[in-house]
C-alpha cells in the first residue's frame, strides 16, 4: 500500500538481470492474465526496467490521457523507426503535434465518406470471385483485401503492377518489424546488424522509390483525386507552409502500417467468431437482408448497420489487434493517486482489461447484442470508459478508428450478405506480435448464403 492508499500488488518473482522477461516472452497475454489476477496495480521487472501493469479502466483512462504530457510514448525498435521515419506515430512533443494536426484533416469522418466506395467496390471484386463451396485462405483473402483498399484509398494507385510493388516491399518490412517486436531483436541495440534489420532497409529503398515517384505523378498531376495523398499535398502548417516530401512519404508510409493489418486482422478474427457462433452470424445476415435487401452497402448505410458495427466492436472486444499500450513515466506522474517514479514503465493490455468479468458480463462469449441499446425487458449492461478501448484514447488515440470502423463494417456487409464462410480449425490461438494475429492459415469454406447466391 502506497502513503496515499493505491494498493500496488507484487508480481511473480522473477530472476536475476532478466526480471520476469521470460514469462513474458514465452506467452504475454497468459502473463498480463496473471498479473491482472493479482491486482489492478501490479510491479514487475521488464529485464531491469521497473515496471507497473495496471488493468482498471480509470487508471487506464488517466495513462492515456497524459500520454505526452507526464507520460512519455515508449519508444519503437529501429526496424520501425527505418519504415516510419519520423512520422506521426514516431514522433513526439511539438513535432507530433504538428505532424497530427496536419495529418488528422485527411481522415475526418467527411473523408472518410469519399473512400468508402472504394472500400465497398474492392470488397465486392472479392465477393464477384467466391462460390458456393470453394475452399479460401481468410488471412490470406483479408490481408490481400485491405491491401489493396489501402494503396487505393492513400496513394491512388490504380494499376495492379504499382498497388502491386508497394504492396510486396511492405508486407517484408512489416514481418520483419513484427518479428523485431516480438522476439530477441527488441532487445539488441539499434547498431547491432541483423538479417531481419538488412530486409526492412532493403524493403525501405524499394518503398521510397515507388512512394517518390507516385508523389510527383501527383505533384505534376491533378489536384483534386480523392486520396489521402492529395489531401496531405494540399495541408498547410499554421505557418502556411506545407508537408515535404520526406514528410509525405513518412506520413503516407505511417497511416499504411498503422491501418493495414490492424484491419485485416480484425477482420479474420471476425469471421472465426462468426463461423463459431451461427447464432450471431444468424442476427448479422437478418441485419444486412433487412438494411440493404439485394444491394450493396455504401457510407450512408454505416449508421444503420447497428448490428454490423456491433460485431466488429466485440470481435475487437475479444481479439484486440493492438493488444498492449504501454509508457515511460516522467517527473510528476501520478496513477490511481499515488506518485509514479520517473522512469517507470507502466504497461497496460487490451487482452486483459476486455477480458475482465467486472466490467463484461460473461466475458469470453462473443455477444454483440451488448453494444447495442437493450429490447424491452433486457438490463442493459454497463461498460465503464476504458474498459474497452482498441483505437487507445486520449491525445494519441488512433487516428484512423473511422476510417477502420467504417472499412470493416463495410467489408463485413458486403461479404457476409452472400455468404458464409465454414472455418474448420476447432480453434485458432492468438499470436501476439505487432499486432494480434491468428497463429496460422485460416482455411474456410464459402458458403452461399439460403436466396443470397449472386448480388
Ligand atoms: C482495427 C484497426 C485499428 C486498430 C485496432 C488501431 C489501433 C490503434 C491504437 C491502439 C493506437 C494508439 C497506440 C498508442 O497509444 O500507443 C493507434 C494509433 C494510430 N493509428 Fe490506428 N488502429 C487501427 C486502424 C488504423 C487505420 C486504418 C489507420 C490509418 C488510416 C490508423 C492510423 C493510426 C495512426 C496514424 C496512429 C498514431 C496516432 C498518434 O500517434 O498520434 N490506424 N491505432
Amino acid at each position: 500500500m502506497t502513503a496515499d492508499g493505491r494498493k500496488t500488488a507484487p508480481g511473480p518473482r522473477g530472476v536475476p538481470f532478466l526480471g520476469n522477461l521470460p514469462e513474458f516472452g514465452k506467452d504475454p497475454l497468459a502473463f498480463f492474465e496473471q498479473l491482472r489476477g493479482r491486482g489492478d496495480f501490479v510491479r514487475w521487472r521488464f529485464g531491469r526496467t521497473n515496471s507497473l501493469f495496471i488493468a482498471h479502466p480509470e487508471t487506464i483512462g488517466e495513462l492515456l490521457t497524459e500520454v505526452e504530457r507526464t507520460f512519455d510514448q515508449a519508444e519503437l525498435g529501429i526496424a520501425f523507426r527505418t519504415l516510419l521515419g519520423d512520422g506521426v506515430v514516431v514522433s513526439r512533443g511539438a513535432d507530433w503535434r504538428r505532424k497530427r494536426s496536419l495529418v488528422q484533416p485527411s481522415v475526418r469522418p467527411r473523408q472518410v465518406k469519399s473512400y468508402a466506395a472504394t472500400m465497398a467496390e474492392c470488397a465486392v471484386d472479392l465477393a464477384e470471385r467466391w462460390n458456393d463451396g470453394q475452399r479460401v485462405d481468410i488471412k490470406k483473402e483479408m490481408a490481400a483485401l485491405t491491401q489493396l483498399i489501402a494503396v487505393r484509398t492513400i496513394f491512388g494507385v490504380d494499376t495492379a503492377a504499382d498497388a502491386e510493388a508497394i504492396g510486396r516491399a511492405m508486407d517484408v518490412a512489416q514481418k520483419e518489424i513484427g518479428a523485431e517486436f516480438s522476439g530477441i531483436g527488441a532487445m539488441l541495440p539499434d547498431w547491432v546488424p541483423t538479417p531481419g534489420r538488412a530486409r526492412v532497409k532493403r524493403a525501405t529503398a524499394v518503398i521510397d522509390a515507388e512512394v517518390s515517384r507516385i508523389v510527383a505523378r501527383h505533384r505534376d498531376g491533378d489536384s483534386d483525386r480523392p486520396d489521402l495523398l492529395s489531401r496531405l499535398l494540399a495541408a498547410k502548417d499554421e505557418t502556411g507552409a506545407h508537408l515535404s516530401d520526406k514528410e509525405i512519404r513518412d506520413e503516407t508510409v505511417t497511416l499504411y502500417i498503422g491501418g493495414h493489418e490492424t484491419t485485416s486482422s480484425t477482420l479474420v478474427w471476425a469471421w472465426y467468431l462468426l463461423s463459431r457462433n451461427p447464432r450471431v452470424a444468424e442476427a448479422l445476415g437478418a441485419e444486412l437482408d433487412r438494411v440493404l435487401g439485394d444491394r450493396d452497402p455504401g457510407f450512408d448505410d454505416y449508421t444503420e448497420l447497428a448490428y454490423t458495427q456491433a460485431v466488429v466492436k466485440e470481435t475487437l472486444r475479444l481479439y484486440p489487434t493492438v493488444w498492449l499500450i504501454t509508457a515511460i513515466a516522467k517527473e510528476g506522474a501520478v496513477l490511481g493517486g499515488a506518485p509514479v517514479p520517473a522512469g517507470t514503465r507502466i504497461w497496460s493490455s487490451q487482452w486483459a482489461t476486455h477480458r475482465d468479468g467486472r466490467w463484461f458480463r460473461d466475458p469470453l462469449e462473443f455477444r454483440p447484442e451488448r453494444w447495442l441499446t437493450p429490447g424491452e425487458g433486457e438490463e442493459a449492461e454497463e461498460i465503464p470508459e476504458y474498459a474497452w478501448y482498441p483505437f487507445g484514447g486520449g491525445p494519441r488515440v488512433c487516428l484512423g478508428t473511422r476510417f477502420a470502423m467504417v472499412e470493416a463494417v463495410l467489408i463485413l456487409a458486403v461479404l457476409a450478405r452472400r455468404f458464409r464462410l465454414d472455418v474448420t480449425a476447432e480453434e485458432i490461438l492468438p499470436m501476439p506480435g505487432l499486432t494480434l494475429q491468428p497463429d496460422r492459415e485460416v482455411l474456410a469454406t464459402v458458403r452461399d448464403r439460403p436466396g443470397r447466391s449472386r448480388g
